[in-house]
């Protein structure tokens, strides 16, 4: 399974994904760009930024919510203007909910033949399975965007460039709390242009 889905972020499958060319006034090729179309040819991709969100989300809280009147929750009396703290990372750490939660599978999101994003909802309409961007009236009102950011930061670094980790060196996913969560040990890797032919 995992060498299946692995083959869609192959640098072959990139090649064939490298159709849209900007060329020039003087007809040279400029540069070959991924556009919002080849994302939707990318599950692969799609279930990797749901996976790093899930498992690193950038934010371990939400905006701090008040509540607006009394409420008792599994016993517990919250105050009215109390405030709440929702713990976005350990919601999607659920052990309940996720199988292995602390291992990074993008597999988790994509149907049995890894041909297509499960449907997910991650605006907790339905259910609440992880809150990276908040759920109800105050969700993130760029989640969107953010998404879509995301592919393409990831589809145009992986399509162009080739990443090695070098020797004696090695990845490590640890984090920090700056404004938002970030490597605690930044990537330290080669990279080098991928040439397409
Ligand atoms: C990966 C990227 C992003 C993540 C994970 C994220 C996450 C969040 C979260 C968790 C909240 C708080 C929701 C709540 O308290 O219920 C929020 C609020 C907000 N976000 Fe984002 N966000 C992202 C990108 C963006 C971008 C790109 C923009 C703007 C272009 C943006 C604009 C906002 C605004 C304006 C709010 C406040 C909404 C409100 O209080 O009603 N976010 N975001």
């Amino acid at each position: 399974m995992v060498t299946l889905c692995s083959e869609f972020l192959s640098a072959g499958s990139w090649r064939k994904l490298k159709k849209t060319v900007i060329v020039k006034d003087n007809g040279r090729k400029e540069k070959e760009v991924i556009t919002e179309q080849d994302l939707e040819k990318l599950p692969y991709l799609k279930a990797l930024i749901l996976e790093a969100l899930r498992r690193h989300p950038p934010g371990h809280f939400l905006l701090p919510h008040v509540v607006s009147e009394d409420v008792v929750l599994n016993g517990y009396l919250v105050p009215k203007k109390g405030t709440i703290n929702f713990m976005v990372a350990e919601i999607g750490w659920d052990s309940q909910v996720w199988e292995d939660p602390m291992d990074f599978k993008p597999e988790r999101f994509l149907n049995d033949d890894c041909s297509e994003v499960r449907v997910f909802d991650l605006t907790g309409t339905k259910e609440i399975k992880m809150i990276p961007f908040g759920a109800g009236k105050r969700i993130c009102p760029a989640y969107k965007l953010a998404l879509l950011h995301l592919e393409y930061f990831v589809a145009n670094l992986v399509c162009n460039f080739d990443w090695k980790v070098p020797k004696g060196g090695d990845v490590d996913l640890s984090e920090k709390q700056e404004f938002t969560v970030v490597m605690k040990n930044p990537l330290r890797v080669h990279i080098s242009r991928r040439t397409h032919h």
